[in-house]
């Protein structure tokens, strides 16, 4: 069965205090932990990600102080902040006003503060140890994003409320706006300020923070926080990290989404349909790890930042540091519609006009389709710049629809076929497919050629950019080439027995490779230090086993992903079930050698 929320065990390490679960442990926690403290002021500082629901803690938190003779003190960190005002102007350049791109801020935490904060702060805290009476201890709470930073090691006692991203974009299509911003004009803005600001300045200020924290607290459930030490949460993370991983599937509706993953997975009826599902998006996803009855969520960005050597290895490290480079989603046209038609940018145009790390190089590969299914890729031999380009802004002022295939390939796809998409290439899935997407893991540079004229799911257009599609198109790719070159057939790499391996795509212009297996009992590999991703593409289910050590293994259905990190070495896949199966691995092509850290592109 498709697994929604995929449990990873902890296997090997032992934590110090264990994993505690919901607001009576947490509050016992950090009472007894004040109570111990001699001094007349005991600060709390609650860190957290924006979103968390700092509220859900302190409310629960006040009476339980007080109940045990602290008297409360409250300060959160917005009354430090620029106002809403200051910090559209202070990250206007990050902003810009593209609709859907801005350019990536390499600012820390301190920008979104007034300059003094930290003076004011400590003033204010000095204030309070002043006036503090001798018989009344004073808890002293200050809470919210930065607050560890704004206290600048005063604290006594951390925690650091933490949820996902996916929490986040679920409040971001609500009420909750940007950290700071005292107004949003849409959700689309919410995801680029989120994308080119707020993430950037405060999952870098997580990540350097972290380990200093007292306890980390997965608010993801806000009645139900689950807690454990930061020192608890390096071992589980350090743990995980060796073993085959499943990230938490992150599933999410769209204006072409289709009916197909959402009977595969078992999604609600009532859900409109399911465009996507991350498998992983590295930076959107987080994992589930268990112990027991207990299961904490974190976030793959820190899983990544901390283990990134076992779990990509260190031949990728030197590539790409702690960013896990390659992603799988899936994209489902069953009974939907086509995707728009598109194009991504190359390596140098992403970094000088985004500031975004690597470029959006995709392939997608046929997992099931019907009817008449199609796949557009590459430029008709008779398309101009000229002519497309006329077509698309006409379109786009008129509102009238456009014959895009006049100007872009059409391609029937069938069940098993890959289509290789370097940057500059046009294209995009027609309705009717289910395409696992394996690609670079940069995923949110879709210029829009061509949208049909429709409206998104919330009634407004989506943003389109034809002058960056323009800036990028590669009118090289067109005509008779295009088979040749982006739609390959099958080369045989390896066989055991009855088993083989197929190479289904890889070029020089791609970092990642795709291979597919053929299993019908069992197959042997080895990391060799590069990590690697599966997909079980079709049949039952399988069981990946550690061959240094047969009680270590994973199982999973059709069209789960696992994780194999680089560190987990030999080992073998298993047919599950009753027929041959198929797998997709895919992994860093071996041809690929630029290092993305700290070069221009
Ligand atoms: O812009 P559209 O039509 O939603 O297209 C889907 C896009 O979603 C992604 O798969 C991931 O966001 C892109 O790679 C893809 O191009």
């Amino acid at each position: 069965m498709f697994e929604t929320r995929p449990l990873n065990p902890i296997r090997k390490a032992v934590l110090e205090q264990g994993i505690g679960q919901g607001f009576e442990e947490l509050l016992q926690r950090v009472i007894s932990n004040a109570q111990g403290i001699k001094s007349s002021i005991v600060t709390l500082v609650v860190d957290g990600t924006h979103g968390a629901d700092f509220q859900a803690l302190l409310m629960r938190l006040i009476p339980y102080a007080e109940e045990r003779g602290f008297r409360f003190v409250a300060a959160d960190v917005y009354g430090y902040l620029k106002s809403g005002v200051e910090l559209r102007e202070h990250f206007s350049a990050n902003i810009t006003d593209n609709r859907a791109f801005g350019y990536v801020s390499e600012e820390k935490i301190d920008a979104y503060f007034r300059s003094g904060a930290r003076r004011e702060w400590a003033e204010y805290a000095d204030g309070l140890t002043e006036s503090a009476e001798d018989r009344v201890r004073t808890l002293l709470v200050v809470f919210g994003p930065g607050a560890k930073w704004l206290c600048d090691g005063r604290g006594d006692i951390s925690l650091f409320l933490d949820v996902s991203r996916e929490y986040q974009e679920i409040a971001h299509k609500q009420e909750l706006l940007n950290f700071g911003m005292s107004w949003n004009a849409d959700a689309v803005e919410k995801y680029k300020i989120a994308y080119f600001v707020e993430w950037p300045i405060l999952e870098t200020y997580r990540k350097e923070r972290l380990p200093s924290f007292d306890v980390y607290v997965d608010m993801n459930n806000p009645v139900c926080p689950v807690l454990l030490t930061a020192r608890d949460l390096m071992a589980v993370i350090e743990d995980i990290a060796r073993f085959p991983l499943r990230v938490k599937p992150f599933l999410m509706p769209g204006v072409w989404g289709g009916q197909y993953l959402k009977k595969v997975a078992g999604l609600p009826e009532d859900m409109i349909n399911c465009a996507w599902s991350f498998e992983p998006i590295a930076p959107e996803n987080s994992v589930l790890v268990a112990k027991g009855e207990r299961v904490v969520e974190v976030p793959f960005l820190l899983v990544m930042a901390y283990s990134h050597l076992d779990l990509i290895g260190a031949r990728n490290v030197r590539l790409f540091g702690d960013y896990f480079p390659v992603r799988f989603d899936y994209l489902d046209t069953m009974d939907g519609d086509n995707l728009s038609c598109q194009v991504h940018p190359k390596q140098a145009y992403i970094r000088e006009q985004f500031n975004e790390f690597m470029e959006q190089q995709e392939s997608y590969y046929i997992m099931e389709k019907q009817g008449d299914a199609k796949v557009y890729l590459g430029l008709t031999e008779s398309c101009s710049p000229e002519s497309f380009r006329a077509a698309a802004d006409r379109s786009q002022t008129t509102g009238e629809p456009m014959a895009f295939t006049d100007y872009v390939q059409e391609w029937t796809s069938e069940k098993g076929d890959l289509f290789l998409i370097p940057t500059g290439t046009v294209h995009c899935s027609g309705k009717d497919n289910f395409v696992l997407e394996i690609s670079a893991t940069t995923w949110w540079f879709t210029f829009k050629i061509y949208d049909y004229v429709r409206k998104d799911l919330d009634g407004k257009p989506r943003p389109m950019n034809i002058q960056h599609a323009f800036d990028n198109i590669d009118f090289s790719r067109k005509g008779h080439g295009v088979r040749e070159q982006l739609i390959p057939r099958p080369i045989l790499l390896n066989q055991q027995g009855s088993n083989r391996e197929y190479v289904l795509g890889e070029r020089d212009d791609l970092l990642f490779y795709v291979n597919r297996i053929h299993l019908t009992d069992r197959w042997e590999d080895a990391t060799d230090d590069e990590f690697v991703l599966l997909n079980l593409v079709e049949g039952e289910c399988v069981r990946i086993v550690s061959l240094a050590d047969e009680s270590v293994f994973v199982e999973f259905s059709y069209a789960e992903s696992y994780i194999i990190p680089a560190s987990f070495g030999a080992y073998a896949i298993v047919n599950g079930g009753g027929q041959p199966c198929k797998l997709i691995k895919a992994g860093v092509s071996k041809r690929w050698e630029i290092s993305l850290v700290d070069t221009d592109g």
